[in-house]
């Protein structure tokens, strides 16, 4: 019998209860091996990589092989849900769903290690979504090297989705994005001799001013980005004048070739305002993984047949969404599909109140085994 919805419940509770931030998923770790040495393991090999863990599902008789990967890693917000099943992490927080994304998962590679599939089936439990590229470190070190997914295949909470419902599109789903981070420097000095400093405060808040004519000015009104400055720190009283300032970002676009577009911007804007106002800065840019989501035209085709066919699933067609995911990086190597789960909230992503319905868990396991047995009916 596969897991009972008390049984994946208790799992996504467990999870929920013990975030951890990006390259640091120990306890995560040893939690799903705790989960995926107690399946049947006749047809399953595990591999371990740092905090990420491999399993394959080795097929009955396999043409090739289907990816699924989950992210496992939590962000640095302070819970403020008031569950009874709370983060016991002070200070981190299941708060983009990757405890729903690893409870499918575990449903899911549950399920293929009792009925065996056809074809064989990757799962990757991966680390650092949020903050360090954790799918494109991978695979750069070779970890899928042995166990090469043909077509891979991932999925996200959301929101704003009644629960259960498969939100996808083709093309474009994510946003790719670029991190920001610049600091300048000048002279610091006494509030009543600015002509004596150089004042990064104003220099900054030149930089911030600045940075908001790109999409106004330098974005096809027909194409989109966003450039958000969510940080900004300089100075420690008021009549001291600021000798350094950090400024940290992020950019949006829906593709690539945008989302340079934007980062050169930033890098004139930074230079040129390190001329204007005689001081330095340390601009950097990072991408890291994190390039736009573009689901692929076969997979995704047939992803969308299977949803709209099947009554018991409620299929949405979506939006391009400007929330980053660095899924954008494995399928720009191996192609492949994401879609949305709806978990029904009124909070965003990343929202310290963000509880989701535990109800997606069960819709989005059938989903995809619906899924891969139509895939696997399929030469
Ligand atoms: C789904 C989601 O919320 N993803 C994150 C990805 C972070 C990317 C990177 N740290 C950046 O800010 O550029 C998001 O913030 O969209």
């Amino acid at each position: 019998m596969t897991m009972t919805t008390d049984e994946l419940t208790k799992i996504y509770q467990d999870l929920h209860q013990i975030p951890e931030i990006g390259l640091q998923e120990f306890e995560t770790q040893a939690y799903l091996l705790s989960v995926i040495t107690k399946l049947p393991q006749t047809w399953l090999t595990v591999k371990k990589i740092a905090t990420a863990t491999l399993v394959l599902v080795s097929g009955r008789a396999p043409h090739k092989t289907l990816g699924w990967r989950t992210d496992i890693d939590a962000l640095p917000v302070q819970e403020q849900t008031g569950l009874p099943f709370a983060s016991k992490h002070p200070g981190m927080m299941h708060a983009c769903g990757h405890d729903i994304h690893m409870t499918v998962a575990l449903g899911l590679l549950d399920y293929f290690a009792q009925q065996q599939p056809k074809n064989n089936l990757l799962f990757l439990f991966q680390p650092a979504e949020e903050n360090a590229s954790g799918g494109k470190r991978l695979y750069e070190m070779g970890a899928l090297d042995e166990w090469r997914p043909d077509e891979f295949y991932g999925l996200h909470i959301n929101p704003q989705l009644p629960t259960g419902a498969i939100g996808c599109r083709q093309g474009t789903l994510f946003a790719g994005t670029c991190e920001i981070h610049a600091h300048f420097s000048g002279k610091s000095g006494h509030a009543a001799y600015p002509h004596l400093a150089n004042d990064m405060v104003v220099a900054g808040a030149q930089f911030v001013n600045q940075i908001q004519t790109i999409v106004s000015r330098n974005v096809d009104p027909i194409e989109s980005g966003v450039v958000t400055l969510g940080q900004f720190h300089a100075g420690t009283i008021g009549n001291v004048i600021s000798g350094s300032a950090q400024i940290d970002g992020t950019i949006r676009a829906l593709t690539q070739v945008m989302n340079q577009h934007i980062q050169q911007r930033v890098r004139t804007i930074a230079e040129g305002i390190a001329l204007s106002y005689d001081c330095q800065v340390a601009l950097d840019l990072h991408q890291g993984g994190y390039y736009p989501v573009e689901n692929d035209p076969k997979t995704t085709a047939a992803f969308i047949q299977t949803m709209q066919a099947d009554p018991a699933i409620e299929y949405v067609e979506t939006e391009p969404a400007m929330t980053g995911e660095d899924f954008g990086f494995l399928i720009s190597k191996i192609h492949g599909t994401m879609f949305w789960l709806g978990v029904d909230q009124p909070y965003q992503l990343h929202s310290e109140h963000l509880a989701p319905h535990v109800g997606a868990i069960e819709k989005g396991i059938y989903a995809m085994t619906t899924y891969f047995k139509k895939r696997d009916a399929e030469v």
